[in-house]
């Protein structure tokens, strides 16, 4: 039988329903919109656009989105400014720095700089270590997403073998620390690991979070197994996974598509987030 294919725009918008319910009833309590202020520098076409995508869900769900276009000469010190104003206003709930930034910018800098309360993306090292540590935390959209999406079709996490392919600190690592935290057995793979078919050969849920077209091929998925493509490449004009999607399909039990995929869960977290960030010290 053919895995099923993952509806995750369904379940992203369904939960966007069950959000606006509370987002009308936090403005209703606190006489305030819900605010995300998000920050760009430069202008990378695929980071605006993913701003801008952003910027239209959030005020879909009844927020209100400040965004901060600023020039790609922009220093580091006017960033970090920026974002100490935005931590003590007390009408912005939640900061996002869109990345990659500009390389004269330091990342880790402007990650520190992010209160811990109001960091959406889960950036500053405070909240990430509170994530490896299961302690509560604002956790990082794509990883919440992916974790959500596998407990949405009731896939079994405990003792189950999952093979996370990425080590990135905003997808792979997370998305690993999250799923131990599920006590599910998980191995992280990357560029240098070298026996990735024998370990996604006794993997029972693959995550892949590379951005390498058919990266995961038939021959190294485990019959039934549960596949989340968390990978996007744009092949000829169209996006494309990590896993080839057509052969997987006829081995694994589910699989996430893409475009429409992971990424549809990204925006709904952070709207999410947004709420939980207001919510923290109440
Ligand atoms: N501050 C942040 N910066 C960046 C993040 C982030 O989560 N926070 N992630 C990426 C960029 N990004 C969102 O910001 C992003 C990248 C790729 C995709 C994507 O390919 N999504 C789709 C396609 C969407 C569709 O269905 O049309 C998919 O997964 O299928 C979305 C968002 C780096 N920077
Ligand atoms: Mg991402």
């Amino acid at each position: 039988m053919p895995a099923k294919v993952i509806d995750c725009k369904a379940i992203a918008k369904e939960i966007r329903e069950s959000l606006k319910m509370k987002i009308r009833e936090f403005e209703h309590r606190r006489g305030m919109k819900l605010c995300l202020a998000t920050i760009i520098v430069g202008g990378d076409p695929a980071s605006v656009s993913y701003v801008r995508n952003k910027e239209k869900v959030c005020i879909e769900a009844g927020l209100k989105s400040l965004t901060y276009e600023l020039p790609e000469e922009t220093k580091e010190e006017e960033l970090i400014e920026l974002i100490k104003s935005l931590n003590v206003n007390p009408e912005v709930h939640g900061i996002l720095v869109q990345v990659p930034l500009p390389k004269h910018i330091d990342e880790d800098h402007i990650a520190n700089m992010i209160a811990v309360h109001k960091d959406v993306d889960c950036f500053n090292p405070i909240n990430a270590g509170k994530l490896y540590r299961g302690e509560k935390c604002l956790i990082p959209c794509t990883p919440k997403g992916i974790v959500r999406i596998l407990k949405e079709v009731n896939a079994e996490l405990t003792g189950k073998n999952v093979a996370v392919i990425g080590r990135s600190n905003i997808v792979g690592k997370p998305a690993a620390a999250l799923l131990l935290n599920e006590n599910a057995t998980v191995t992280i793979c990357h560029s240098k690991t070298k026996n990735l078919k024998a370990i996604l050969l006794s993997s029972d849920i693959i995550v892949s979070a590379v951005g390498r077209p058919k990266l995961v091929t038939k021959d190294m998925i485990k019959e039934g197994a549960i596949i989340i493509d968390a990978g996007t490449t744009m092949v000829d004009g169209r996006l494309v996974g990590d896993v080839d999607f057509e052969a997987a399909i006829e081995l694994a039990s589910m699989i996430t598509p893409v475009p429409g995929g992971v990424g549809s869960m990204t925006t709904t977290m952070l709207i999410e987030n947004v709420l939980e960030a207001a919510y923290i010290y109440e």
